[in-house]
């Protein structure tokens, strides 16, 4: 399985995060790229790929031009305002407000985000725009006739929308190569995101389009971050009704205790829907022991993540999303990789 990677990524280096009221290191860090890095290299995946340089069209497939501008913009105008440190909103357009974009980078910050926990700063751009390319470099791989690729992203991708950044997300890797396969021959595109989160961003940029299935398990948002998404009665909207499938878990849940049975049913509906390629967003933060979640996944279970995935059958682009237990990240994405080749 070919891997796509760049040390570009460990340009997104945030100062701090705010966790339980307390500023800490950031979870979301370039350890977490230089250990899967490793992993990878130490199975025998490889040679590690260099990503080709997509045009800027590619992304705005997906998201707006408005949002592209405002983010290769965002660290500049912040340093103008503010000086060298991590950009970070303070308020958004929540209920009684409107969503008028406002001219101060203070208000843009807070128009096109989400949370407080993603910071902007000097590499934050050339990270993010990267790592797209690293993405389609391996919908490249796949559009050439490869069953499978591994597109080593960071950071990550799937809480980010249209014109909404947050969750440690900038540009939605994964929704953008789905979108470059639909734009290079697939005519139907199945999106299986694993990740702990729900994927909030490429729910919405798909929702109402019957072209792209997608599929979520993820922590019940009555309990979970992202919160206000995530829901099993979403099934799409329009034309996209019945093209969205969320199985949302409580705290706790572990491989026999009902993540394998949603896993199974995500399968069974992206194949009865007919997906002729899928792209995988591989978030391990549902191992047992990651510092920001609450599943009980073990490492042996990626391996039968791995597994089931394959037995879809389908060409199929593995993007890294979240995970944060750097001990275990490594052996959790290997085996995820090494489960699904074993069924290949
Ligand atoms: N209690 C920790 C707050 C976590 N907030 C953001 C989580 C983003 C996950 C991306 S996969
Ligand atoms: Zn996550």
């Amino acid at each position: 399985m070919d891997v796509v990677y760049s040390e570009l990524h460990a340009l997104q280096n945030g100062a701090y995060e705010l966790i339980g009221g307390q500023l800490q290191p950031p979870v979301e860090k370039p350890e977490r790229a230089e250990t899967i890095r490793a992993a990878v290299e130490a199975a025998g995946f490889g040679p590690l790929l260099s990503p080709e340089s997509f045009p800027d069209d590619t992304i705005t497939r997906v998201h707006t031009p408005e949002f592209v501008a405002f983010l290769s913009t965002a660290w500049d105008r912040w340093v103008e305002a503010h000086g060298p440190y991590d950009a970070l909103p303070l308020n958004w357009p929540v209920r009684t407000f409107r969503q008028k974009i406002p001219e101060a980078i203070d208000g843009l910050l807070s128009y096109y985000s989400l949370d407080a926990g993603t910071p902007i700063t000097a590499g934050t751009w050339k990270a993010a725009r990267t790592a797209v390319d690293v993405a389609l470099t391996g919908a490249r791989l796949i559009q050439d006739g490869k069953r499978h690729a591994f597109a080593l992203c960071r950071p990550p991708g799937h809480h980010a929308a249209a014109d909404l950044y947050g969750g440690y997300c900038f540009l939605n890797n994964a929704a953008i190569a789905a979108q470059y396969l639909r734009d290079n021959g697939a005519a139907k595109v199945a999106v299986l995101d694993v990740d702990y989160h729900h994927g909030n961003g490429t729910q919405a940029i798909f929702y109402d389009r019957a072209d792209v299935f997608f599929a979520s398990v993820h922590a019940d948002p009555l309990q979970e971050y992202p919160f206000f998404l995530g829901y099993a009665d979403e099934t799409g909207t329009g034309a996209g009704e019945g093209c969205n499938a969320n199985y949302p878990l409580r705290w706790g849940t572990g491989w026999e205790t009902g993540y394998a049975d949603a896993l199974d049913d995500a399968c069974r509906r992206i194949h009865g829907w007919g997906a002729e390629a899928v792209v995988v967003s591989l978030g391990v933060d549902t191992f047992e022991q990651d510092p920001i979640s609450q599943f009980k996944l073990t490492t042996p279970d990626y391996t039968r993540m791995g597994e089931r995935i394959a037995r879809l059958g389908l060409p199929t682009l593995f993007v890294m999303e979240g995970g944060y237990d750097v001990a275990a990240l490594g052996d959790n994405v290997v085996n995820t990789l090494t489960g699904y080749l074993n069924a290949s």
